[in-house]
């Protein structure tokens, strides 16, 4: 049938056709998956060609050296189930996922896996490429991006950016709510809003920033400010720039800013400590310095200028000896700073300087100042004056040797000079004297000034005292103290002044010197070389002074009245017995040594017992004044005349002979003979009977000659009274009128 073998022949020709596309679409497919193949090989990035059932068709070499070999299953990978499962989907092609790799013998691996469908001749073959990301690095530079906002957050640092051509200042300022009380995120403000927050005294800096970007120095330039803090307080920010620039020019400056203001206010509590410190030194009335270990100095406050003529500032770098220091100070000085340097043990002496031609003493500490480590770094040197205090140590002392000698009876000339002097060691220029005033307070004359030039000193007797008789005849006159701080131009001194001012005497302040109870007594003085007046100091130098001279002299005149109450007879004035009796005993002594006459009377009112009986006890008293006046008028000055009791009396006559003794006596009765003495209008009639002796070469005493003298005496009354016996011959001299 030829109708089958057609068919057949048909049939066998579509077979054969078919079977021949099958093949060519077979031969396709696997050239097509042989250039996969070869693309995955030649890929320069990791990648993987896979089969659907996970097997890996192939590695390219950037995929093994990432991973590692063997790869031949998605399995050898060990990748996150979930990223497994990702894998295992169908389709999806382009998709990307992360995952992360952890190997056991490598690093950790961060990967972002993008899958491809790899379909064949167009249709899905179940081949895929995965293209592997190595994201690791990625991952630390985002880690390191949180790290660095975490540290900015914390460290109170702000990254700002100024943008000139906008004007705007732009910052992604993590830290800014913390450091500028910002509101969190962007910060986008406009140049003028900015500077508004910054303080007026530190805007200008930033201002001048801002518009000349190009004074800023090309590397990082420094500025530091006040910014407003959100919560109105003001924040100190230090801010490093850099300069940013965009086509050649500059675009933006780029400002780190740190908050700096607790360190501000450590510095200005620092600053301000210092500021204290350093008005404490160089206020300080003492002298600060610190010197090097070669000994120059390195500081001195300003105190020094009182007693050195250096400037301040030229004895920085100077020794000692360079800095002017005299040489009686730095033969004490030196030592001392150098046993400081050896022992760095602090040392205290005390100096002796003149000072500007005024001698002052300095107390001196000299501390050394160690380092770190315990190593002498500096030798610290605190200087103070003690010229006062030594000097008030020393009147304080003065006063007490003057009020003993006011105690121990010493002559009060003695203790006037003394007190002179006291005055004059306190202000060595100062030349002091003391002028009393005589008994009948008519006249000056000077008690004590040691240090007045001699030829001076004897003008200074019998002054006058009134309104312009000197400094002290003023003072003594007006009750005041009188200061004349010139004596050149000072009317008081008129007529004196030619006397004061050839000896350099100058200046004369006069203090009047008051007994406790207001009576004037003299006055205390001080001259001085230069036209001056007294300070506060000198005034009340000079009052202590005065009241010292006042307390001597009462207490003189008070011991002279005790004596004179001991010594003397209350009722006539003349010496007592006992003292009459000493005072010869001294007489005869002084005679036999010097080989001179004396001559002794004993003298006694006749039939007195009669004159008290018929006028009268008190008319008795009068009788023995009355013949006591008639003694003194009688004797010579250097006589000394007794009452040894009742109406008996006694008479020494020094370098008078017998017959020269007998005159005077004769005198005196005659006197006496010839006078009366009126009482209660009575005028009464008296006599006296007179015994004289003289003192013979073997008189020891003064029992002997008083005893002739008496025994005399007793012949004299026993001859009718009114008369005289004498040792021996009567006298040959005529008898004087
Ligand atoms: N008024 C007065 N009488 C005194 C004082 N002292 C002694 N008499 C008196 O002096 C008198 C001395 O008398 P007599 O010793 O007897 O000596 P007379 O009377 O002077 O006789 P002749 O010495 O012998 O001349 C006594 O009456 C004493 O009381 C005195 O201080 N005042």
């Amino acid at each position: 049938m030829p109708s089958s073998g057609w068919l057949l022949a048909l049939l066998a020709m579509l077979a054969g056709m078919a079977l021949g596309s099958a093949v060519t679409t077979l031969q396709r497919r696997h050239r097509e998956r042989q250039r996969r193949l070869q693309a995955c090989a030649e890929m320069a990035a990791p990648c993987l060609l896979l089969h659907a059932d996970g097997r890996i068709l192939q590695a390219n070499t950037a995929a093994r050296r990432l991973l590692g070999a063997p790869l031949a299953h998605l399995d050898d990978l060990a990748l996150p189930s979930e990223a497994r499962s990702w894998l295992a989907e169908q389709g999806g092609g382009g998709e990307t996922r992360r995952c992360e790799l952890n190997r056991p013998a490598a690093a950790p691996l961060s990967l972002r896996l993008e899958k491809r469908l790899a379909d064949l001749d167009g249709q899905d073959a179940g081949l895929s490429w995965l293209l592997l990301h190595d994201i690791s690095q990625e991952d630390d530079d985002e880690r390191g991006q949180q790290l660095w906002r975490e540290a900015l957050q914390d460290s109170r640092l702000a990254l700002f950016e100024y943008r000139l051509a906008p004007r705007r200042v732009y910052g992604r300022v993590l830290a800014a709510d913390n450091v500028l009380g910002l509101p969190p995120g962007w910060v986008d403000i406009g140049f003028d809003h900015w500077l508004e927050r910054v303080h007026p005294d530190d805007r200008d800096a930033l201002r001048t920033m801002l518009e000349h970007p190009e004074r800023l120095a090309t590397g990082s330039a420094y500025l530091e400010f006040r910014f407003r803090h959100g919560h109105g307080h003001w924040e100190w920010l230090e801010q490093r720039t850099q300069l940013r620039h965009e086509d050649g020019r500059i675009s933006a400056i780029v400002g780190l800013c740190q908050s700096i203001t607790s360190r501000k206010h450590a510095e200005s509590e620092l600053l301000r400590r210092e500021q204290v410190f350093r008005t404490l030194v160089e206020n300080a009335d003492d002298v600060i310095a610190r010197y090097d270990l070669n000994l120059c100095c390195q500081f001195i406050n300003r105190s020094i200028t009182r007693y050195l003529p250096l400037p301040r500032h030229e004895h920085l770098g100077k020794t000692l000896r360079q800095q002017g220091w005299p040489q009686g100070a730095l033969d004490t000085l030196e030592p001392a700073f150098r046993a400081v340097l050896a022992r760095h043990e602090a040392r205290h002496l005390e100096v002796e300087l003149d000072v500007f031609g005024k001698a002052a003493t300095f107390s001196i500490h000299l501390i050394p100042e160690l380092g770190a480590h315990g190593e002498l770094v500096s030798i610290l040197a605190i200087g103070r004056e003690i010229t006062e205090l030594r000097l008030g140590s020393r009147l304080l002392a003065d006063e007490n040797a003057v009020m003993e000698m006011i105690a121990n009876n010493q002559p009060l000339n003695d203790i006037l000079t003394r007190l002179c002097r006291l005055v004059e060691a306190q202000r060595p220029q100062a030349v002091c004297s003391i002028m009393l005033l005589n008994e009948q307070k008519t006249e000056l004359n000077l008690a004590a000034g040691p240090s007045l030039p001699a030829s001076f000193s004897g003008f200074l007797h019998g002054l006058a005292i009134g309104p312009e008789t000197g400094s002290c005849g003023s003072a003594v006159f007006s009750g005041e103290r009188v200061v004349v701080s010139d004596i050149a131009h000072d009317p008081r001194w008129e007529n004196y002044r030619y006397l004061a001012l050839p000896h350099g005497l100058r200046s004369c302040w006069s203090t009047p010197i008051y007994s406790s109870s207001r009576e004037m007594l003299g006055a205390f003085a001080i001259y001085y070389p230069t036209p001056r007046n007294p300070g506060k100091a000198e005034l009340r130098l000079t009052d202590r002074c005065t009241h010292l001279a006042s307390i001597a002299l009462e207490r003189d005149r008070h011991e002279k009245q005790l004596y004179f109450l001991a010594t003397r007879d209350g009722l006539t004035g003349l010496l007592n017995r006992r003292s009459f009796m000493e005072v010869g005993e001294a007489e005869v002594l002084r005679s036999k040594r010097y080989g001179h006459d004396l001559s002794i009377m004993m003298m006694d009112l006749d039939h007195f017992k009669g004159i008290n009986d018929q006028h009268g006890h008190a008319t008795g008293d009068q009788v023995l004044q009355h013949f006591a006046t008639l003694c003194g008028n009688t004797f010579r000055h250097a006589d000394i005349v007794g009452r040894l009791g009742g109406e008996e009396f006694g008479v020494l006559l020094p370098f008078t002979t017998l017959a020269e003794a007998g005159i005077l006596a004769e005198r005196l009765r005659a006197e006496v003979d010839g006078s009366v003495v009126m009482a209660c209008g009575v005028a009464v009639h008296y006599t006296v009977s007179i015994g004289i002796s003289s003192v013979f070469p073997d008189d020891k005493d003064i029992d002997g000659p008083l005893s002739r003298a008496d025994t005399l005496l007793y012949q004299a009354k026993t001859l009718g009274r009114n008369r005289i016996r004498y040792d021996g011959d009567p006298p040959s001299l005529p008898l004087a009128g």
